[in-house]
């Protein structure tokens, strides 16, 4: 399942301070680990505050399909009956994990050194994402992968029956071929080890080690170096979902530029692997406290208050681009209001996420008024004191893209629209009715 095939066209407009509490939705990663997790594990896992977006409920979806019993009970509250792992039975008919990248990637791992065969597809911008980077390391266990030109979906995974263990250096820093593998090595006898140059972040390492999984993480010259005993048993467990952080990037940038505007956001993960908009967003001069700082299911959280701050331009390291990968988007429209120019460096993975997001968030803001650089790697934004507005941004089915620019139109001088804000329901349905309950005038 994907959203609507009808573009869905929005528009955002001035708006006065924006006030009140933003209880954005539950962490999208976590959401997709947990339902996971719970169906390769024994017994029933009970989580509460799942992200109810179309990318989770796809694997939700899949989770049933190779034979978990996957149940709604109330909003966000959901059980999970495993299997456990090398349970999973052949599904009927295809996997279709619809615009989800962390789907279909950690998906493919779970099944891939299990004896059974499945075959993935996706909408057209998952089906435009490289594939390969999950699926040579799949092979090298020993599963049998077919797919279409350029290792893309749709892909059909006949799992290895007799896996072998491995060591494999994540050639780009990305989670979901860390995790990929080490969900396939669940199955495999011995031990499987994942070096990564850098941290990307680390809920599949919490979560496996909350479910039961024999792992650990070392710090070496090589980088972050995870080792996890294969042929794990893991025991169901209650997950509870901490508020997303790049969803919560969305009110808290609103809140950021709009002037006059003071908002709460409270329980949101402060994961320090997802960290890096935030300790961006303090370098530029934010006025962000986190306050009750606590520990809720294995992640830290905090409550945010965010108030308007005149911000001034940063250059973002390469090596904090892994923190906040997903938060580039809305990062680049914060920078339009800042003093000066922001640079952002090694964002090179941005060009194979749901759109090119470099280019699409550099093509939006030029019509509206920006000014914007890019090379191969990284893109740079020219701050203005007034942002003009008044374009239409393309968002290639892309819910970050969409998002983006609806906050950016709550501070320019003219409306923003955007092409087609359906995507938005895959990682954010309550977005609109929340932004219009802080005051923001957009639909
Ligand atoms: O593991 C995950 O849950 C995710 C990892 C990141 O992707 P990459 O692993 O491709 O960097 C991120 O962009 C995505 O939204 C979620
Ligand atoms: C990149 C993203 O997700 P995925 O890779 O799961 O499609 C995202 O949510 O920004």
């Amino acid at each position: 399942m994907s959203h609507s095939d009808q573009p869905i066209p929005m528009t955002s407009r001035r708006s006065g301070p924006l006030t009140g509490i933003a209880q954005v939705p539950g962490d999208k990663s976590i959401s997709h680990r947990a339902l996971i997790l719970g169906a390769l594990s024994v017994g029933e896992t009970k989580i509460t505050g799942l992200l109810e977006g179309q990318d989770v409920l796809d694997t939700a979806k899949a989770m049933a399909a190779f034979g978990a019993k996957v149940e709604r009970h109330g909003p966000g509250e959901w059980t999970v009956n495993g299997v456990g792992v090398g349970g999973f039975s052949d599904p009927e008919g295809v996997i279709d994990c619809g615009n989800s990248g962390t789907g279909v990637r950690l998906i493919m791992g779970a099944m891939a050194t299990t004896g059974i065969t499945a075959t993935f597809s996706g909408d057209a911008s998952l089906s435009r994402r490289p594939m390969a980077r999950v699926t040579d390391p799949l092979a090298l266990f020993g599963a049998q992968i077919t797919a279409r030109e350029g290792g893309r979906l749709p892909i059909t995974i006949r799992g290895a029956a007799d896996p072998l263990p491995l060591t494999y250096r994540t050639p780009v820093a990305s989670a979901q071929i860390k995790s990929a593998i080490l969900l396939a090595g669940l199955n495999v006898p011995g031990d499987i080890v994942v070096i990564e140059a850098e941290a990307t972040r680390d809920h599949s390492e919490r979560m496996l080690a909350g479910f039961g999984a024999r792992i650990r993480t070392e710090t070496t010259e090589e980088g972050h170096v995870i080792t996890l005993s294969g042929r794990a048993e893991l025991t169901a467990q209650p997950v509870a979902v901490p508020r997303d952080p790049s969803s919560a990037a969305f009110p808290v940038a609103a809140a950021l530029i709009v002037p006059g505007s003071q908002i709460r956001v409270p329980g949101v993960s402060r994961n320090p692997t997802r960290d890096g908009l935030y300790t961006t967003l303090i370098e530029m001069g934010a006025d962000i406290t986190f306050e009750n700082q606590r520990d809720e299911g294995g992640e830290p959280v905090a409550d945010l208050m965010v108030r308007h701050s005149p911000l001034k331009g940063v250059s973002v390291p390469a090596d904090r681009a892994a923190s906040m990968i997903d938060e580039f988007p809305i990062l680049s429209v914060i920078a339009a209001f800042a003093e000066g120019k922001t640079v952002m460096n090694g964002v090179a993975e941005l060009r194979v996420k749901e759109s090119d997001r470099i280019d699409a968030m550099a093509r939006g803001l030029e019509a509206n008024g920006v000014t914007v650089e890019e090379t191969s790697d990284s893109m740079t934004v020219h701050g203005m004191a007034k942002v003009p507005g008044g374009g239409t941004a393309v968002t290639h089915l892309d819910h970050r893209i969409a998002m983006s620019f609806m906050v950016l139109g709550l501070a320019t001088e003219q409306p923003v629209s955007v092409d087609d804000g359906g995507p938005i329901v895959t990682s954010f349905p309550d977005f609109m009715p929340l932004m219009q309950g802080l005051g923001a005038d957009l639909g």
